[in-house]
């Protein structure tokens, strides 16, 4: 049976049984569940998080750290070695020292990327805590917070207005529960939900099953209790997401076409060299398994633990600067972000505004109006908002807090419609003492008068006339070109009843305006400038009327000639709209699913998008964008859905967080590239020594080594310094420049190690073996010893060459003069050279066929050193002419 089809038949049998019988089922009450319980139902039903169960996962870290190519191809390379000195030979000549050797090296780099891998788990989890996350629950009786991920089956929810539904329930009580279901059925139409036990029909899908909420949704408006029926994979929404949730698209993109160039390179590479050495008469086994090393050597295969590690450093350093990471892939997000979009208020506005002027359809004061609509503002029970919050505050106007405690009890709340950003206003429906009925609605302008037939001026109900309006509308504009927001309040007396119906929303009497001051913040303007000095194209995406939104930004800063409204984009196909969001800046009166295309239309287009919103309204354009980001003080489900929280709503927070990701993205690429061409010149050297030389030129265990240790070393790269320049525009991820940057820098190393070989071969060995090249010697010490010689030559010249590259391709600038890398990686790579160049002075050098060499060899290999940097150096400055960027 499909999954989905499973969990229907699992949670929707609830929708039909009375809550007494679903407690008996369960063996709770509604007091919830005691602490015993709560153990019993996790170990019976799992936790209510995407990654199953507990010790699962360190099981899934110990897989991640051991279980990939390079330890595989180790783990072969053990084999055949076991094979070849243990198995095969006789007792006499077995030495199991390179088998020893492989197997260590497994342990060694497993052990590695598992503590590096533990550590960046601990980090986002210390950070998640500093993000505001909870649920409540009713436990032994008592409501208290507990992190969703604490959640089990049986526990009893309690819902607002703003949260995101944690698991599947089943409801027990509301009052005016209203949802968003969109992050599940992709519909933006809200629902009411109610509590009774449905009679069983089978054609209703379980959606639209009215007694049951779902994980992933949205509380728009109203309150509620529900039983968890179901956590975590179990849920609906757990049966749509992946398998490994915490994988961002763009991310793997990246990471795969890096994976690919590499994977061309060798796929190219080894077969040459297995041939070459087939003809140059190596054994079948042995030239196998250099040839397997010589793959081996070619990849980054520390990549993923370089890169975790740079990821969980740089999430550190953010969370340092306010910025807290909830998905670490969402890193290279924020690196390579180009555009950011985000919503008005909070973020140019400040986060509160002020209730300005009331006045009636012809612009005077009107403490009527300010009535209404305080009675429509303290009976909707939606999420905390900027108006509601600006409206209510007049009840402590001086001298009116019994005047509006009065109204209160004056008029009763019977029903209401939430605020809904596709309609954009909210009825709510009182009565006053006599039993009369009013219907109360306040929200956008053009959608209250649209519903309008009378107006009211002094007193008196007047038809609708145009030019009466056109009249109201000159007063409004004028507000708004200043920046003012502004709202509509209309009433209208019904028949008594408790329900609002929506055929009752029409033939409304306009009353009147409201008008806030939503003044920009102070750093507003030099917030945007800072994002445009970081190439970040700032656009604004905002539910709010044009000339507001204009007004703003002019004073910010950010263009705002041409405005493109809600009304405009729905008269667009998606290409015209790929062409506008270029070259407009500032989108008004928009509904949540217009922020949603126009995100994509962007991403279309190759940007990479970083949104930043608050309100219930953000949540679609969140999930779409590369990079959501939201704040410490949004609406849960705002939070939820974002990959980054500010703990502060402020652009200056943000500004810190692209530089500090955009230095964690250059620190993992300087990581890839340097390494993937040093090792690149490796092998192209490998394949032509391979072609003349009648040996090997490093032994297989020698190139796993080198390039093991060379990895080691580079673990200290997340905590280098990154120049300046680097952070000044968005970083890109991908494998596009990595083969020129291979092909450019790669050679010269190439032709740094044939000089060596040269000199290995001609010079320094025939020197300490006797005077005669390897060819004419006929004494097999002497040739093991010319052998050994060479290697260790080769050894010493790749080491050195390829950690001090890192020093002069790591910046654009002269290293160490103009530019130094930070202590720990100075220390790091120069006591890696040492230890390792000493090594080969120690006896157990020889079990690896490592050997002394004389001081004229480490003349020479310093002047090859010399050489090749200062050759490295020019060619940096022809690509930096020619691609205008290094790493
Ligand atoms: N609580 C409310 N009551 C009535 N109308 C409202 C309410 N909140 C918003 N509106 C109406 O809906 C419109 C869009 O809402 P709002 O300005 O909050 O959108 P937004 O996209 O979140 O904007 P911003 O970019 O300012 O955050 C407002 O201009 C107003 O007309
Ligand atoms: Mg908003």
């Amino acid at each position: 049976m499909p999954k989905t089809t499973l969990i229907d038949c699992c949670i929707k049998k609830y929708a039909y049984r009375e809550v007494s019988q679903i407690y008996q089922e369960l063996k709770i009450s509604g007091e919830g569940l005691s602490q015993s319980q709560v153990e019993l139902m996790r170990e019976k039903y799992g936790i209510n998080s995407f990654s199953q169960r507990r010790n699962d996962t360190m099981l899934r870290l110990l897989r991640h750290a051991f279980i990939n190519p390079f330890n595989i191809i180790l783990l072969v390379l053990g084999i055949i070695s076991l094979a070849t000195d243990v198995v095969l030979v006789s007792n006499f000549a077995r030495n199991a020292t390179t088998a020893v050797i492989i197997f260590s090296m497994i342990l060694i780099s497993g052990t590695i990327r598992l503590v590096q891998e533990l550590r960046a788990k601990n980090a986002s989890k210390q950070l998640n805590r500093l993000i505001h996350e909870s649920v409540t629950v009713r436990r032994a009786g008592e409501v208290k917070e507990v992190p969703a991920e604490e959640l089990v089956v049986g526990d009893i929810v309690l819902l607002a207005a703003g949260d995101r539904v944690p698991a599947d329930l089943r409801l027990t009580k509301v009052s005016d529960l209203f949802l968003s279901q969109a992050a599940i059925t992709g519909e933006s139409a809200i629902l009411e939900k109610n509590a009774q036990a449905l009679s069983y029909s089978n054609s209703e899908s379980l959606t639209q099953l009215e007694n049951l909420a779902f994980m992933a949704t949205t509380v728009i408006s109203g309150k509620g209790e529900g039983i968890v029926l179901a956590v975590g994979k179990d849920t609906l929404y757990g049966s749509f997401t992946k398998e490994d949730p915490d994988e961002k698209q763009s991310f793997q993109k990246g990471a795969n076409s890096i994976a690919w160039v590499m994977l061309r390179f060798i796929a190219v590479l080894i077969p040459i060299v297995f041939i070459l050495l087939q003809i140059t008469g190596g054994r079948w086994l042995k030239s196998f398994a250099f040839a397997l090393s010589v793959a081996v050597g070619l990849m980054p295969e520390m990549l993923p633990m370089v890169i975790t590690a740079c990821l969980a450093r740089g999430s550190l350093s953010m969370s340092k600067k306010q910025t807290i990471i909830k998905d670490i892939n969402a890193m290279q997000g924020f690196g390579s972000m180009d555009v950011l979009c985000m919503d008005k208020t909070g973020t140019l506005t400040n986060e509160s505004i002020l209730l300005e002027y009331y006045m009636d359809v012809l612009g005077n004061e009107s403490c009527q109006v300010l009535d209404f609509a305080f009675l429509n503002s303290a009976y909707h029970s939606g999420v905390c908002n900027p108006i509601d919050n600006a409206i209510l505050a007049c009840q402590t106007m001086r001298g009116h807090e019994q005047h509006f405690a009065d109204l209160l009890i004056q008029y009763r709340k019977e029903d209401e419609i939430p605020f809904d950003y596709s309609r954009k206003f909210v009825s709510t429906l009182v009565t006053d003492k006599n039993g009369e009925c009013q219907l109360i609605m306040k929200g956008n302008i053009s959608q209250i008068v649209s519903r309008c037939s009378q107006v009211e001026f002094h007193g008196e109900i007047l038809p609708m006339e145009k030019d009466r309006i056109s009249s109201v509308a000159s007063v409004v504009d004028e507000m708004q070109q200043d920046g003012m927001k502004v709202i509509a309040v209309a009433r209208k007396k019904i028949e008594k009843q408790d329900q609002i119906i929506q055929t009752d929303e029409n033939n409304m009497i306009l009353m009147g305006y409201l008008a806030f001051f939503d003044a920009p913040k102070k750093t507003a303007k030099t917030s945007v400038e800072a994002l445009k000095r970081l190439k970040v194209i700032p656009k604004i995406l905002t539910g709010d009327q044009a000339d507001v939104a204009a007004s703003i930004c002019r004073r910010v800063g950010i263009p705002s000639e041409i405005i493109l409204t809600g009304a405009d984009l729905d008269q667009m196909m998606d290409n015209e709209l790929g062409k506008a969001v270029e070259n407009i800046h500032v989108f008004a009166e928009l509904t949540p699913g217009q922020k949603v295309r126009i995100v994509s239309a962007l991403r279309q287009n190759g940007h990479t998008v970083g949104f930043l919103g608050d309100g219930i309204n953000d949540i679609p354009a969140l999930c779409e964008s590369n990079v959501g980001i939201s704040v410490d003080t949004a609406v849960d489900a705002a939070k939820d859905a974002a990959d980054v929280v500010l703990l502060q709503k402020d652009l200056g927070v943000l500004e810190q967080g692209i530089l500090e990701g955009r230095k964690t993205f250059t620190n993992m690429l300087k990581y890839i590239k340097i390494t993937a061409s040093s090792n690149f010149g490796n092998i192209f050297s490998i394949v032509c020594a391979s072609a003349f030389l009648p040996f090997l030129p490093m032994t297989s265990l020698q190139i796993l080594l080198l390039n093991l240790l060379y990895d080691i070393l580079c673990i200290i790269l997340p905590w280098d310094n990154v120049d300046e320049e680097e952070t000044l525009s968005p970083r890109d991820w991908s494998g596009k420049t990595l083969g020129r940057f291979m092909l450019f820098f790669g050679p010269i190393s190439s032709l740094f190690d044939i000089v060596t070989f040269l000199f290995l071969y001609y010079i320094l060995c025939p020197m300490l073996c006797g005077g005669a090249t390897y060819l004419n010697l006929t004494d097999s010490v002497l040739q093991s010893q010319y052998i050994a010689l060479f290697q260790t030559g080769w050894f010493l010249e790749s080491m050195w060459t390829q950690v001090l590259i890192l020093h002069f391709l790591r910046t654009r600038k002269i290293p160490f003069v103009q530019s130094s890398p930070s202590i720990p990686v100075v220390c790091t790579t120069f006591a890696g050279i040492i230890t390792f160049t000493a090594l080969t002075f120690t006896k157990s050098a020889g079990v690896i066929g490592l050997t002394k060499l004389p001081i004229m060899y480490f003349l020479f290999l310093f002047v090859v050193v010399l050489l090749y940097m200062l050759l490295t150096t020019v060619v940096k400055i022809v690509y930096q002419k020619k691609y205008h960027e290094l790493i």
